[in-house]
C-alpha cells in the first residue's frame, strides 16, 4: 500500500504539489510532506529542503539516506507549546528515566495538559509518521513520551538509538542557540520550526546537540510499530 493510501482515513483527499514531493491537507488542518523521489543522492528538490529542512544542510542532508528522517507540519501553535512547558515546569523534571542516555524530562502522562497533548498527537503526528512510511497507523502506538529541557547545565544529548520503531520530536520554543537534533549520516542537526515535527526510525543514530545560550524545550516521543 503506499504511503498516502495507508494514511488515507485521517486525510483529505487533497495533494498539493511541492517540487516533485506531494503535500496533503491533514483533517487538523496540517500539511503532510510525502517525499516521493528515490532516495539517491540529487533527487530531493531544493523548494523541498529549503521549505520543510530549512535548518539543516539542505546540500547534502534528505539525500542518500536510505531510512530518513521527515519534517512535517502540524497544527500546534506557540501560544499552546507555551502551556505544555509552563505544565512542565510547574510539575519538575527528572533525569533518571534513561538509564542509557539520560535526558532531563518529564512524562507527559504527569502533565495537567497530558490529554490534549496526546489527542494532538494522534491527530497530527501518528497519522504523518504512518503517512510518511507508509504504516497502518492503528498499529503505532506510543511507548513513551515527555518533554526534555535542555539549557547550560543539560546542553546536550549523545548520538544514540531510541529503543522505538519510530520517534519524533517537536520544539516548543525558540531564542535559543545551539541546539536542534543531530544526525549522524547527515553530519548536521536539524532545527524545525515550533510547529514543526521532526520524525525517524529510532535506530537512525542521532543525538541532542548542545544549546550554546538559551533554553530548548522539545516534547519527544517513541512509537512502536505492532
Ligand atoms: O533533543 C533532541 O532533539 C533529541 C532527543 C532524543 O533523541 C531523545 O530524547 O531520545
Ligand atoms: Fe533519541
Amino acid at each position: 500500500m503506499s504511503a498516502l493510501a495507508a494514511a488515507r482515513p485521517l486525510l483529505r483527499e487533497e495533494t498539493i504539489t511541492v517540487g516533485a514531493s506531494i503535500g496533503v491537507a491533514l483533517s487538523g488542518g496540517g500539511v503532510l510532506v510525502v517525499d516521493r523521489a528515490e532516495p539517491k543522492y540529487g533527487a530531493k528538490p531544493r523548494a523541498w529542503c529549503a521549505q520543510h529542512a530549512r535548518a539543516a544542510n539542505t546540500d547534502q542532508c534528505w539525500r542518500g539516506v536510505d531510512r530518513r528522517a521527515y519534517v512535517v507540519e502540524t497544527t500546534l501553535d506557540r501560544a499552546v507549546a507555551k502551556r505544555w512547558i509552563a505544565a512542565a515546569e510547574a510539575h519538575g523534571w527528572t533525569t533518571m528515566r534513561h538509564h542509557r542516555h539520560p535526558t532531563r524530562d518529564v512524562p507527559v502522562s504527569l502533565l495537567d495538559v497530558g490529554a490534549a497533548v496526546f489527542e494532538f498527537l494522534e491527530r497530527d503526528v501518528i497519522s504523518a509518521v504512518a503517512g510518511v512510511y507508509g504504516l497502518d497507523a492503528k498499529r503505532l502506538s506510543l511507548n513513551d513520551c515527555f518533554l526534555v529541557k535542555y539549557d547550560r547545565d543539560h546542553p546536550g544529548l549523545e548520538t544514540h538509538v531510541d529503543g522505538s520503531e519510530y520517534s519524533f520530536s517537536l520544539p516548543l520554543n525558540d531564542g535559543f542557540s545551539g541546539g536542534g537534533t543531530f544526525f549522524e549520516n547527515l553530519g548536521s542537526s536539524v532545527r524545525p520550526r515550533v510547529g514543526e515535527a521532526l520524525v525517524h526510525p529510532g535506530d537512525l543514530r542521532h543525538g541532542g546537540a548542545p544549546v550554546v545560550h538559551g533554553v530548548r524545550y522539545v516534547l519527544v516521543g517513541f512509537l512502536r510499530y505492532k
